[in-house]
């Protein structure tokens, strides 16, 4: 997130970062060890701690709070009512962005439970630079949303490595494999993301009759084989988003 705001010109100078260890942070950003030798407050706090450190941290995080600050969390599963409880003056939002918001195409997943067009403005204003804002109307669908739009470039990842894999399985090279994979997958997302048609109807259009794609297709959409495994895969990641809420630290 932090590089996608200073990739769109906001001054590092803004920012304020406090982590025990983090390095090779941009220039010119603020670094803090801890809050305790901190005097500021904020007005705007960005949570990106592990959900399972938040009762050990909060003292600490609420010391960095302004009276009547955002808090904005990026925790997995932790739900507004526990942020607040250890939070209670805060405006308490939930965002849940992923890797790409470094370079502004992140999907912006935000919850708030108090929510109003000001603070939408604001949020919209905020996040512009980082990629889309979609308010989720339900905190219940946070976990969901969680597995698909933060987890999901992992996901994607593993698609792609698969694709170099049986690239290379079927006679490449690996490292021509690997950029076919890499490029094929670019163009295709980008086409799906412009295109006035849906993926569905894009995969239509690939498919020659008898040809190469409804080969491979035959395979893909055998028994529904990759719909069951993508749907199991988002359950599980969506499942530990609530086991994370409950304090589940294992
Ligand atoms: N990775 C992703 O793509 C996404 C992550 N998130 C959420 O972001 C949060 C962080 O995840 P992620 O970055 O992957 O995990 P990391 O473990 O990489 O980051 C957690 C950071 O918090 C630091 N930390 C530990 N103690 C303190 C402290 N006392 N004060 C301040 N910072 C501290 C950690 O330091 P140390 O390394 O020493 O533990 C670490 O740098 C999680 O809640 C996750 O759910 C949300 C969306 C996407
Ligand atoms: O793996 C996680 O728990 C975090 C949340 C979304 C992406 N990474």
């Amino acid at each position: 997130m932090l590089r996608g705001w200073l990739a769109a010109d906001v001054p590092p100078a803004t920012f304020h970062i406090i982590d025990p260890v983090a390095d090779n942070l941009p220039e010119g950003v603020h670094v803090h060890r801890s809050s305790a030798a901190l005097d500021a407050r904020f007005d705007i706090v960005i949570l990106g701690i592990k959900p399972q450190l938040l009762a050990e941290l909060a003292p600490e995080i609420g010391r960095t709070l302004a009276p009547g600050a955002t808090l904005i969390s990026i925790l997995a599963g932790t739900t507004t009512n526990t942020l607040s409880a250890y939070f209670p003056d805060a405006r308490v939002i939930r965002l849940m962005p992923n890797l790409a918001a470094a370079i502004g195409k992140s999907p912006l997943g935000v919850f708030a439970p108090h929510d109003d067009a000001q603070q939408r403005a604001e949020m919209a204003s905020l996040l512009a630079p980082l990629g889309a804002v979609i308010w989720i109307d339900e905190e219940a669908h946070m976990d969901a949303v969680t597995a698909l739009a933060g987890s999901g470039p992992a996901f994607v990842y593993r698609f792609i490595d698969a694709l170099t894999q049986g690239g290379e399985a079927a006679g490449l090279p690996r490292t021509i494999a690997a950029q076919l994979a890499l490029a094929m997958t670019e163009g295709a997302a980008i086409l799906a993301a412009t295109a006035s048609e849906t993926p569905t109807d894009l995969a239509r259009r690939v498919t020659s009759p008898g040809g190469t794609t409804a080969a491979g297709l035959a395979v893909l959409d055998a028994d529904a084989a990759l719909n069951i495994l993508m749907t199991d895969t988002l359950r599980a990641a969506r499942d530990r988003g609530a086991e994370l809420a409950k304090g589940d630290a294992t």
